[in-house]
């Protein structure tokens, strides 16, 4: 294992506000942290600078060990980086499975020999089936994007990136707008995603248990700074996070 992403002084601005403020971490690779603070603490925007949607006005993003400062977000994405957008990646009108089949197939190479064509289908229909079942929902394969329920699509979407083998996950609150019983669903499928360990994920949530539950480590922002920065357990004892939240609240 080693550090997979390495953000050194990163710094964006708007104006005279200053959204994140030289913020330096290291994540390492296959672990899973999650990113917390109050509202307006700077959490997305990092999350577009870590993406490329933002750059930075000072700092440097680094993953595996090269700076990618200045790469456009779909550059970024390439190099196995994938952001999950709140279900405005999947396409509404093709059923599930051929969302998913579609992101497999941007994986493969395709020849053009009829024999190995068949064999290379049947290939990706069986990737496209394990994803979906690593998401729970093969038994929704046959329905259409733009039927499911929004936490369904949320899976969709994360089933996508899975498939287009992105190495770093940037899930920025998947349980928003979900219902109640949405909610373990998608706990579950990051538990799965976990236990495969071979991804790293970042995770911005505010369902603090959920938190807990999952992360390896815990990054705390506040006012666009880092706070703090370690084990669950640390975070839960360090008094300037519990003063942060208690104050923001
Ligand atoms: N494009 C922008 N122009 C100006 N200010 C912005 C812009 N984007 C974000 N901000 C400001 O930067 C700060 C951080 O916002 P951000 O959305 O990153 O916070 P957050 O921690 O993700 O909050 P939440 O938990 O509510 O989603 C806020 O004060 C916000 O108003």
């Amino acid at each position: 294992m080693g550090t997979i992403l390495e953000t050194k002084q990163l710094t964006v601005c708007f104006g005279d506000h200053v959204a994140v403020d030289d913020v330096s971490i290291q994540v390492e690779q296959h672990q899973l942290k999650s990113i917390i603070g109050p509202n307006g603490a700077g959490k997305t925007t990092f999350f577009h600078l870590l993406s490329g949607q933002l750059k930075p006005t000072y700092g440097r993003v680094f993953f595996k060990g090269e700076d990618i400062t200045n790469l456009s977000p779909a550059l970024r994405t390439r190099k196995g980086i994938g952001r999950s957008f709140q279900i405005t990646n999947i396409f509404p009108h093709l059923t599930c499975f051929e969302n998913v089949r579609l992101a497999v197939q941007s994986k493969e190479k395709v020849y053009f020999n009829w024999f190995s064509h068949v064999k290379r289908f049947k290939e990706i229909e069986r990737k496209t089936y394990e994803w979906l079942e690593l998401v729970l929902l093969n038994h929704k394969a046959g329905e259409l994007a733009a039927h499911l329920a929004h936490g369904e699509k949320r899976k969709l979407e994360i089933a996508m990136l899975l498939a287009l083998e992105t190495e770093l996950l940037l899930l920025d609150e998947p349980t928003a707008g979900m219902s109640l019983e949405e909610v373990p669903k998608i706990l579950e499928v990051i538990k799965r995603i976990k236990e495969q360990g071979n991804r790293t994920v970042l995770l911005i949530e505010h369902k603090i248990d959920m938190v807990l539950d999952l992360s390896d480590t815990i990054m705390v922002l506040f006012n666009g700074r880092l706070l703090a920065d370690g084990k669950p357990e640390e975070i839960i004892e360090n008094e300037q996070v519990q003063s942060a939240y208690l104050g923001g609240m």
